[in-house]
């Protein structure tokens, strides 16, 4: 069964008539690996300082393994933290910083050799022990900063960016890591990000925040392949997103094309949001499919390539591992289960969302 570690519960918080979050409740399990995932400002850094205790709520309550834990401060929290900003002893050396909570603690100095050891191993910096924290680049003081998080085995770890100043194979090098010591010391990890294909390659669990608000929790499949809303969809992945109308059940209507699809419910003749991803859209010969267009744009992007096609009056973006020339035409079609279909914003909240977008 889930226990049930920190709770968020109904948090407020404004910073002078900026509201950054809502009445936001959130609860983390042990050993999950959950993510606050948004753009830029929607108030990830500020939930996690908040469970960290450098930032007091305005209202609401921080529970810990069900201790109320909202007026504790930091350093008597369990909780370990590595801001995006790393906050290194400049006047130490590398060890010497990683050792700096393990001596604090009263650990041996055979532990904490060890353990100086094994973080400098695991964040790929073993020989840099004596080195000046000055000397570093910036990637490399942030590993220091993860090292020197990690080896004190917190029950939490928040983590506020850690990976966005290094380059790709050591990110996935330290992603990997990271799930390891999740599964291998049982740490649960708080992890912000606006990077989406981080939050779904290690999460657990993916939290959408935008606007103070929560706009989906669920596990990066349901996140990927069920997006709440239109935002979300957009967020996540690439994403077309156009206006439909539902005829009725199971038929929506997109550029005056009538196109069957899995969802009911929606009432008939009602405008809705309408989401295909672009590997979804299937490319044939021109009257072979659901609608006729001409290719615009062709990029190879690597595995395959991206294009924008011209049809019913609107920019598909489409992914397909055949290429097709500029000016080339084409048919385009997609299967029911592959169109989603979402209401239109309609409450005040809803319609700040649509905005953003
Ligand atoms: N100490 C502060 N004083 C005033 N405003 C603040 C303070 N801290 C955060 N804010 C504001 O609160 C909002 C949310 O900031 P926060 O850092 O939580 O966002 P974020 O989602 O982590 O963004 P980013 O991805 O850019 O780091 C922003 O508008 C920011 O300017």
């Amino acid at each position: 069964m889930k226990t049930s570690l920190i709770e968020l519960k109904n948090i407020t918080k404004a910073f002078e008539d900026n509201v950054v979050l809502d009445d936001f409740s959130l609860t983390v399990n042990q050993n999950e690996f959950i993510t606050l995932l948004g753009p830029s400002g929607c108030g990830k850094t500020t939930t996690l300082r908040i469970v960290g205790g450098f930032e007091s709520p305005d209202s609401g309550r921080v529970f810990f393994e069900g201790k109320d834990i909202t007026d504790v401060p930091p350093n008597k929290r369990h909780i370990n933290t590595v801001f995006q900003k790393y906050a290194l002893f400049p006047h130490m050396n590398v060890g010497q910083n990683i050792a700096f909570g393990l001596e604090i603690s009263g650990k041996s100095d055979a532990y904490i050799k060890d353990k100086v050891r094994y973080g400098l191993k695991l964040v790929n910096l073993e020989g840099f022990q004596n080195r000046k924290i000055e000397s570093l680049s910036g990637g490399q003081q942030q590993r220091v900063a993860m090292a020197r998080a990690i080896v004190n085995e917190p029950k939490v770890l928040l983590l506020d960016e850690p990976l966005g100043a290094l380059d790709l194979k050591l990110r996935q090098d330290m992603e990997y890591e990271l799930i390891r010591m999740k599964n291998e010391l049982g740490i649960t990890f708080i992890y912000v990000t606006h990077d989406q294909e981080e939050a779904l390659t290690m999460s657990d669990k993916v939290v959408v925040m935008n606007g103070g608000y929560i706009q989906q929790m669920g596990t990066p499949e349901e996140i990927y392949n069920e997006p709440e809303n239109a935002f979300v969809a957009d967020f996540i992945g690439d994403s077309n997103i156009i206006d439909g109308i539902m005829m009725e059940d199971r038929v929506v209507k997109i550029c005056d094309t009538i196109f069957p699809c899995v969802d009911e419910g929606f009432g008939t003749k009602k405008p809705v949001d309408v989401v295909i991803r672009p590997e979804d859209l299937i490319i044939g010969k021109p009257g072979q499919g659901q609608m006729d267009g001409e290719v615009i744009h062709n990029v190879f992007i690597g595995v395959h390539y991206e294009m924008e096609i011209l049809a019913g009056g609107f920019e598909w973006l489409v992914q397909n591992t055949v290429s097709y020339p500029v000016g080339a035409k084409v048919s385009m079609s997609v299967i029911p289960e592959n169109i989603q279909i979402m209401h239109k914003p309609q409450t005040k909240e809803e319609e700040a969302i649509d905005t953003d977008v």
